[in-house]
């Protein structure tokens, strides 16, 4: 899809609105639902606002339904090439499609020991990181309280959701 303006943005139909940004909040259609209605944006920055706003001021159990949306960094899903398209080219950009039998093993016994404490999936925007701040975010982000990780992965969600707009919307 070529990039569109944000004038663009700001005339473009209900529908289209939604097909657009329905994947920049991996899997959460709601926030393009809730969004479209604050047009028109002056510039990216304010779009952006209002995605991360929309995040803000979800309740607890609403921000844990965000965060179990998201799929694990090289976990079944990517093995069986069944993520959405925006996260297979985010992980392969960490160099996660191309892991060694050692690091896939140590992922995956961080990112389930993770998932056991928590009750959701180790979040980080992959797009900031390689293979081996990944793996050290899973060993030192393990000893935070859930109230930390819950705001920690939500600010992953928020950068995450950055770039995936700015990978729709041309800069003037
Ligand atoms: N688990 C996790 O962090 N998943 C995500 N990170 C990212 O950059 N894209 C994702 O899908």
């Amino acid at each position: 899809m070529s990039r569109v303006s944000i004038s663009e943005v700001n005339g473009m139909s209900e529908e289209q609105f939604q097909w657009v940004f329905k994947n920049v909040i991996e899997l959460c259609q709601d926030a393009a639902e809730q969004v479209k209605k604050c047009r028109p944006f002056r510039d990216i920055a304010e779009l952006c606002t209002a995605f991360h706003k929309y995040l803000d001021n979800l309740c607890l159990e609403e921000k844990l339904v965000i965060l179990k949306l998201h799929p694990d960094l090289a976990g079944r899903l990517a093995s069986q090439g069944e993520l959405t398209k925006e996260s297979t080219e985010e992980q392969q950009s960490a160099g996660l499609d191309k892991l060694t039998l050692i690091q896939k093993r140590m992922i995956d016994i961080c990112n389930e020991r993770y998932k056991e404490k928590f009750g959701f999936p180790f979040i980080i925007c992959a797009r900031e990181n390689k293979v081996q701040s990944i793996i050290n975010g899973l060993q030192t982000r393990y000893n935070n309280t859930k109230e930390q990780e819950i705001e920690i992965g939500i600010n992953e969600v928020k950068k995450i959701c950055k770039l995936r707009i700015l990978d729709i919307i041309k800069e003037n």
